[in-house]
Order: structure tokens, then sequence, then C-alpha cells
């Protein structure tokens, strides 16, 4: 009687289902099933394969199959198939998964199934990787597809490499020595506003996928930054990273080093692409009258037009500690494209800076230190983070210490002297999007000034020339988020 109740068949079949389906799931018997459907699936299309193997007939290395097995670590489903290897990746705490031999994995494009199967040769010492694609969809995707592959491996290799810090020596010849590039800082450590970083980070995000777009509109793939500030407020670090973000090389340029126009046209020309090209203090450099460098020498230099071939997929950044007395035709849109201000500290950068340097959110001093701020002192994110580095085991002690210097060397260095203290300013000044900066810092307990500390830090600049007599004016920020 309840049996011919067709409610009750529903809620039975509906509860069957169910714990299927559970059961399925629970004891992972759901992937045979896939695997089975797929073949039958399988049963009703002609595929067509393609071999990659390890080595030619000559014993060669075939680099495509390299360049492919990097493309299918890099794939999700490789998580999918049934035995891969957990390798350390590049960081020691990195790990990594590896296709192992006689797996399949499945990878999709343009709407299309491909199958990938990993199989050892016939002398089985040497390996292959098998493409298996629909002779449907063969004519449709097997070009772009290889040629997608070569795109992600190629991105993927650009990841793996090691970066270098390139430095114009004087010696005839051998324009650039490199060093390996291992600055630690990267964008996260920058304190800066979070907006203006999240900004600049999608920036250079955008740009790294712009290729197509510049040639379009028949520019050069490049991208210029004005990064300017006083001293100590973290312009050289954001350099640093910035070629961590994006994984380029570095290209240090002093140009006090370079005897003419000449010269820095052949400097240009032996840089590669994927690379950051900074000169540090331009203005400085500008100001001294006595340079073998023409206007528009440098100019020149700044636009890449020289050729595009040595200005293509690159960055330039030019490190500045005031632009106010520097020719406008030298920042101009298109010769810069981007500025971004770099101010000393404020009372948010301050306690981002307690954050990352003390690990303290809050202090029962932080409403003195604020006061201070507020009254118009101020020092660099350098110096407060020396002085925070020299008392990190007692933070009271820190903060105590950065009061004292702010309250004698910081006088007057904040906004009531220096006027401006935010800045995003896009495109007022004819002179390209103007983004914002980072903040601050101090040191030195035991009678260390402010002065001694900016002795301690630096690192792109390894021109002893250039860093000794440098100063810092300007103003600047909002909150920072570290
Ligand atoms: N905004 C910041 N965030 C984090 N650390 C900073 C910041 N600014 C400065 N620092 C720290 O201070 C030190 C000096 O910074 P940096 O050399 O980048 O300053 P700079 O603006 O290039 O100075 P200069 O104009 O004298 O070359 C670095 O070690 C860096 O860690
Ligand atoms: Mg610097």
């Amino acid at each position: 009687m309840i049996l011919s109740n067709p409610f009750f068949l529903v809620i039975v079949t509906v509860c069957i289902f169910v714990a299927i389906r559970v059961a399925l799931y629970k004891t992972g018997l759901v992937f045979l099933v896939k695997k089975w459907w797929r073949r039958f699936e399988d049963c009703f299309h002609v595929y067509q394969s393609f071999k990659v193997p390890e080595f030619n007939e000559s014993m060669q290395e075939n680099q495509l199959y390299g360049r492919v097995t990097d493309y299918l670590n890099s794939l999700t489903s490789i998580e999918d198939s049934d035995f891969t290897n957990l390798v350390t990746g590049k960081k020691p705490n990195e790990i990594v998964l590896k296709l192992d031999r006689n797996q399949t994995i499945e990878d999709d494009f343009l709407g299309a199934k491909v199958l990938w199967e990993t199989g050892a040769s016939t002398d089985s010492t040497s390996r292959s990787l098998v493409l298996k694609v629909r002779k449907a969809d063969k004519r449709r995707i097997l070009r772009p597809y290889l040629q997608h592959i070569h795109v992600v491996a190629d991105e993927l290799e650009q990841k793996k490499r090691d970066l270098r810090l390139f430095m114009n020596v004087e010696a005839p010849n051998r324009a650039w020595r490199a060093v390996p590039f291992t600055h630690p800082s990267t964008l996260e450590t920058i304190t800066m506003e979070a907006d203006l970083k999240s900004k600049v980070k999608s920036d250079l995000e955008s740009f790294l996928k712009a290729r197509q777009y510049y040639h379009r509109l028949g520019r050069v793939w490049k991208r210029s930054f004005l990064l300017y500030g006083p001293s100590g407020t973290g312009k050289s670090s954001f350099v640093a990273a910035m070629a961590n973000f994006l994984n380029y090389d570095v290209y240090d340029l002093d140009l006090s080093r370079v005897k003419d126009d000449s010269e820095l046209k052949t400097l240009l020309l032996q840089t590669t692409t994927k690379s950051v090209i900074v000169i540090e203090d331009l203005d400085r450099y500008l100001a001294e009258k006595s340079t073998g460098l023409s206007f528009s020498g440098i100019s020149n230099f700044m636009d890449g037009l020289l050729n595009s071939c040595c200005a293509e997929e690159r960055v330039m950044v030019f490190t500045m500690n005031s632009k106010d007395h520097v020719d406008p035709a030298f920042l101009r849109p298109g010769r810069i494209d981007v500025h971004i201000h770099f101010p000393l500290c404020d009372f948010g950068a301050f306690k981002n800076l307690a954050t990352s340097y003390l690990g303290v959110k809050e202090h029962k001093l932080f409403s003195q230190v604020e006061e201070i701020f507020l009254s118009g002192s101020s020092l660099s994110p350098a110096e407060i983070g020396e002085l925070m580095i020299a008392n990190r085991n007692s933070p009271s002690r820190a903060i105590k210490s950065v009061i004292t210097a702010l309250q004698t060397d910081g006088d007057g260095r904040g906004v009531g002297m220096f006027g401006r203290r935010v800045g995003f300013d896009v495109g007022s000044r004819k002179s390209g999007d103007e983004m914002v900066e980072p903040g601050g810092v101090f040191c030195g307990e035991g009678g260390h000034t402010v002065r001694d500390f900016r002795k301690l830090y630096g690192f792109l600049r390894m021109k002893s020339n250039r860093s000794s007599n440098s100063q810092s004016f300007d103003a600047g920020s909002a909150n920072r988020d570290g």
C-alpha cells in the first residue's frame, strides 16, 4: 500500500541517490566512476596522438620535452593524477608537484579536451610525452595550443631564473658588470599607504600583460616611474621590491660614470629585456653642471626611443629627493608615466613600522607619539626603523627613543614645514599619473644621531660618491599598511 504511494517513492529514490553520492565521494570511488565514464565517452571519439620524445634521433635533448613538462607540472589537474612526486621548490619551505611516469592528465583549451600521457620510451631509458587530441578538434586547436604551451613555459622560465644586478663600470668594452641580485625587499615589506600599494601592484601587473596593447598603439612596451621624496623613505628599497615583483634584472646606471651621449646609448643597447633600469638621484646629477651628457642624450635614454629593441619590456625608474628644480621637460608624460611620492613618516606609518619591527599593534606611548606627529615633527622610515631595530628587545625603549628623536632631530620635518603630506595627483601637473609614497624611520639609543644611522643603510647606491652627500627635504604621506 505504502509502496504504491508516489510521494513515498520519490522520497526513497532521492534518499538512495544521496546515499550513493555520499558513498562515492566518501570512498573516493567517484574518481573511478569518472575514469570509466571518460573511457566510455572516448569510445565515441577518434583521437590523434603526438609524441614528444625527450631526445631526438641524434640523442640531442628535445627542448620541447622540457617545456611541455614544465607546462604540465604547472597545471592544477596534476593534483588529480593517480601518482605525483612531491619535491622541494626554489624556496626551502616550498613543495611542488611533479608528474610521474605512466600518468594521464587532462587539459582544456578553447573548450576542447586534450590528454597528456607520460610514459617511458620503448628503450625505457629515455622518456616521452604523448598528446592526444580529438581529431574533430585538431585543426582548430593544435597550433594555438602548442603556442599557448610556449607562452606559459616562457613565463615559468622567467619566474625560475635568478635575478642579477648590473652596474656600469668604467672599463672600456665591459659596460655592465653583474652580481646576483638577492635584495629581500618586497612590496609587502615596504611601508606604504595600502591603497597606493595596490595601485602600484596592479599597474605593474597590467604592464606585464600589456605587450599586445602597447604594440597595437605603436608604442614601445616600457613603463617609467619617478620615485621622489626625502632620504630614507624607501625609494631604493621600492626599486628592489619592484624588481622582485616583476622578476626582472636590475640595471643600476651611475650617470657620473658615463662619459658622453654615445656611451649612454651603448649602455642602453646592452641592457636586456625583462629588466628594471634605475637612475638614482637624477635631480642631483642634473644639478651638477659639469656633466658630459646633453639634455637630449638623457631624455632619449629616458624615452628609450633610440630603438624599440633597447627599451622593449623594460621598466625605467628614476629616483630624486625633489623634483622642484628639475626641468619639467624631463618629467613630461610619456617620458615619466607614474610619479610616486615617498614622504616622511606620519603616525599611521609609524604604527605600521611598530607592527613589523617590534610586533606591537598598540602601546600606551602611542598617544604621545601621535601628538608629536600632529605637531609637525617627522622622521624618515629609515630613521624610525633603525631605532626600532636597535631597541627591538624592548618596545617601550624603542618607542621612547623614537619620541626623543622626533623631539630633537624630527622637529619641523613633517607636515607643518613642508606642506603636502598625501599624494595621488593623477596627471595634475602635466607629468603622467601621480601615485604616491611610503614612510619613515629613526634610530639611535645612546647618543646616535639620525645622521649616524643614515650611514648604515642603502643598497643599490654602491657608489660612495653619490651616497655621501644625501639630503632630505619634502614631506609625506597618509596611512600605511606596512
Ligand atoms: N617605506 C619604507 N618601508 C620599509 N622600510 C623602509 C621604508 N623606507 C625606508 N626603509 C628602510 O630604510 C632603509 C633605507 O631605505 P632606502 O635606501 O630605500 O631609502 P631611499 O629613499 O632610497 O633613501 P636615499 O634617498 O637616501 O637613497 C632601508 O633599509 C629600508 O629597509
Ligand atoms: Mg636610495
